[in-house]
């Protein structure tokens, strides 16, 4: 009720409160004075001050209080936030001079302004306070976030002052190095140094640092126990707000193991993994830089390709494990042959290639590779193994004979290949015409290979007569080949190339099936059942698996007794691998087969081999009969020849007796069969067959 009553008395309650208890209070002063008999001037006279007060309290009010009702009011709304508060406007006329409520609303509105702009100070400062904590906060956390960043980082890290000096290092920087903190603040990262990093890797390092403000790369430090070390370092500089330097931050690792691994790899991709030889693509860029580095001084170069000779062979015979032994034992055979800064590679298989820097010339090259030649040619122990191999060589110059990297290999390969097709085991120099060569015989090969199908080939028969009665005791068949183009071939020409090829397995066995025919239409024809055929053979013959069952099948096919099949192979061939050889030989022996040594002499056996060769006759080499006329050292050769054969129970058949001295010469020595162009060429069968000696 009393709220209510406030309320709807306003704000201007006092004033009112002050009329209603003048009022009251006049009435109540009236009351008093008519129950004690006062008289009625003295009631007017309180009536009139009691209006007179009522009306001093409205005019009061109506001058001052409801300005101070407004003034009260306007202190209590609170102004908008953000906002200066209101200016303060009294409704009344403003008075010509300021009065009191004039300053009263004037200090008022002072007093209001000042209030509201501390207020608003307080407040931005309460903002930016707010601000710089959450600042503070975010830089705390980072610091905070760095530290331990720093702290936990597996990279070393080392912080320097402007001065370079070190002030702060990390934990990983310790395990790397091996210092504690105590041992390296205060002192110049170059401490660490293994003073192996050239100076001009330090040079660009400080110049990039002063241009960009970084440098990374790769310098070779020492760990405290003293082990050096190879490490990636990133150097960043800090600079202060003047621009100047203020640090220098730098991180690192330990990439030992990275350069291993990268050395393990460029090893494997520069080197053959079976020798450790340099490969095919470490060779072609050396000998890239070693021509161009020759070019440049005016050097001279050789290039020595090797190929082993029946190294398939080896293989083959002996499994692939035997074949890699041997081709380390030559590849160190090969890298004691030259000096320490010529290139050794293995192109593959059983090629090698040597680069030879600063030869002098044709002569010096010539000696190195005759000395690689002889070094190759020494026999192998592997395994208890015995193995020989020879090798082809070719040699090619820089610059004759190639003034590129490309050329001079080109080169030394043709005249790798020119080795190969005279004859293994030597060594030749390339020359100018050897490409035309080398493409002559590519055709040679072609032509040979074809000449098979088309039936080219025949056989001619030389008659071998014993050398005491003149009778004819054998014939040797003798390969020819007519050429649709070339006319006839002579076997010097194309036999070797067949061989090298390996054509002349495919050959050889129509050769022995063609002899065996042939001898089966002259037995039929004349009923003489001991005529012996001779047939060459070859060593890859010899060695070609089933070769001894072909015999057996020939000789029950034409039902040809095996001592009329005489097998002749060369001294040389027979040489290349004797315990092979002498076990197939003993195989056909055993059947009854002749076996004869061709061309006796001229190769380098042991004569010791003589007496463990399962053989019937030795064939003297043409080359000593033609002499024993003229020269008494042939002479010699054949008589002790004829006299050591026929100790060791052994036929002698003398070829190429081409005059009556060399039949007197050989008939006096005991030789036992005559064969050569006094006698008989060699001649197709139906020629032969009119001949007087044939039966
Ligand atoms: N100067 C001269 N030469 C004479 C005389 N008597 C014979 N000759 C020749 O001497 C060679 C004898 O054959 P070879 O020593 O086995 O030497 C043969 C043999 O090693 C090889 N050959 C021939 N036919 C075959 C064959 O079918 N298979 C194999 N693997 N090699 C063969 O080719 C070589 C050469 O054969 P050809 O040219 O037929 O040459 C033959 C023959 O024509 C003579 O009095 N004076």
């Amino acid at each position: 009720m009393k709220a209510c009553l406030q309320r709807s008395l306003g704000p201007a309650s006092v004033v009112w409160r002050l009329v209603l208890a003048a009022v009251l209070w006049s009435a109540l002063v009236a009351a008093a004075l008519a129950w004690w008999g006062v008289q009625p001037p003295l009631l007017t006279h309180v009536l009139h001050t009691v209006l007179v007060a009522a009306g001093v309290v409205a005019l009061f009010y109506a001058g001052v209080g409801r300005h101070l009702w407004r003034i009260a009011r306007h202190l209590r709304t609170p102004s908008a936030p953000g906002q200066a508060p209101a200016a303060l406007r009294l409704r009344r006329r403003e008075p010509w001079r300021p009065d009191e409520l004039s300053h009263l609303v004037t200090a008022i509105g002072q007093m209001q302004q000042a209030q509201w702009q501390a207020a608003e100070t307080a407040r931005e400062r309460a903002h930016e306070l707010e601000r710089e904590l959450a600042q503070r906060q975010r830089i705390e956390s980072r610091l905070h976030v760095m530290a331990t960043v720093f702290e936990s980082s597996r990279e070393a890290i080392v912080i320097a002052d402007h001065a370079n000096r070190i002030i702060a290092v990390n934990e990983a920087f310790t395990r790397l190095t091996g210092y504690t903190p105590a041992e390296v603040l205060g002192r110049n990262p170059r401490m660490l140094s293994a003073g192996m990093t050239p100076s001009e890797v330090y040079q660009a390092m400080w110049r990039d640092l002063g241009a960009h403000g970084c440098w990374q790369g790769e310098i070779w430090d020492r760990r405290k126990d003293g082990s050096i070390y190879p490490k990636w370092l990133s150097i960043n500089t800090v600079r202060g707000p003047t621009g100047r330097i203020s640090h220098y931050v730098a991180i690192f690792s330990d990439i030992s193991e990275r350069k291993e691994a990268e050395e393990k790899i460029y090893h494997l991709a520069h080197h053959d993994s079976l020798t450790g030889l340099a490969n095919r693509m470490s060779l072609s860029l050396e000998l890239n830089v070693a021509v161009r580095q020759a070019a440049h001084n005016r050097q001279r170069l050789a290039l020595m390709f090797i190929d082993l000779d029946r190294f398939k062979e080896i293989n083959d015979v002996h499994g692939h494990d035997v074949g890699d032994r041997l081709l380390v034992a030559i590849a160190a055979r090969l890298r004691e042959a030259v000096r320490h800064g010529d290139t050794v590679a293995r192109l593959g298989g059983d090629e090698f290639v040597i680069l030879l820097r600063q030869v002098h010339g044709r002569d010096s090259a010539q000696q190195v590779a005759e000395k690689v030649r002889q070094a190759l040619e020494q026999p192998c122990d592997i395994d208890g193994l015995t193995l020989r191999t020879t090798a082809s060589i070719g040699l090619a110059l820089y610059p004759q004979d190639g003034e590129s990297a490309e050329q001079l290999m080109k080169s030394a390969d043709t005249a790798m290949y020119h080795a190969k097709a005279v004859g293994r085991n030597n060594l030749q120099f390339y020359t100018l015409g050897l490409e035309q060569a080398l493409l002559e015989r590519v055709q040679l090969v072609a032509d040979l290979r074809h000449a098979l199908v088309a039936e080219q080939f025949v056989l001619h028969y030389q008659p071998q007569f014993d050398a005491a009665t003149g009778r004819l005791d054998a014939v040797e068949a003798l390969l020819r080949w007519r050429h649709p183009a070339q006319g006839w071939v002579a076997p010097g020409r194309f036999i070797p190339v067949a061989e090298q090829s390996g054509l002349i397995g495919d050959i050889g066995a129509w050769v022995l099936g063609q002899a065996c025919r042939q001898w089966r239409q002259w037995y039929e024809q004349t009923g003489r059942p001991d005529l012996r055929v001779a047939v060459n053979l070859s060593a890859a013959q010899l060695a070609s698996d089933g070769f001894i069952e072909q015999v057996d099948h020939l000789l029950r096919w034409h039902g040809m007794p095996p001592e009329c099949l005489e097998l002749e192979i060369t001294e040389s061939m027979l040489m290349e691998d004797v315990e092979q050889n002498v076990e197939r030989l003993g195989a056909l022996r055993e059947r009854g087969v002749k076996l004869a040594i061709d061309d006796f002499g001229t190769g380098y056996s042991s004569l010791s081999y003589l007496r463990v060769l399962p053989i019937d006759a030795l064939k003297l080499d043409r080359s000593f009969v033609h002499g024993v006329e003229t020269d008494a050292g042939n002479a010699a050769i054949c008589k002790s020849i004829i006299a050591l054969a026929h100790n060791l129970g052994l036929h002698v058949v003398a070829e190429g007796v081409e005059t009556e001295a060399q039949r007197a010469f050989l008939l006096s020595q005991g030789c036992d069969r005559l064969q050569g162009y006094l006698l008989a060429r060699p001649m197709p069968p139906a020629e032969l067959r009119q001949h007087a000696a044939f039966p």
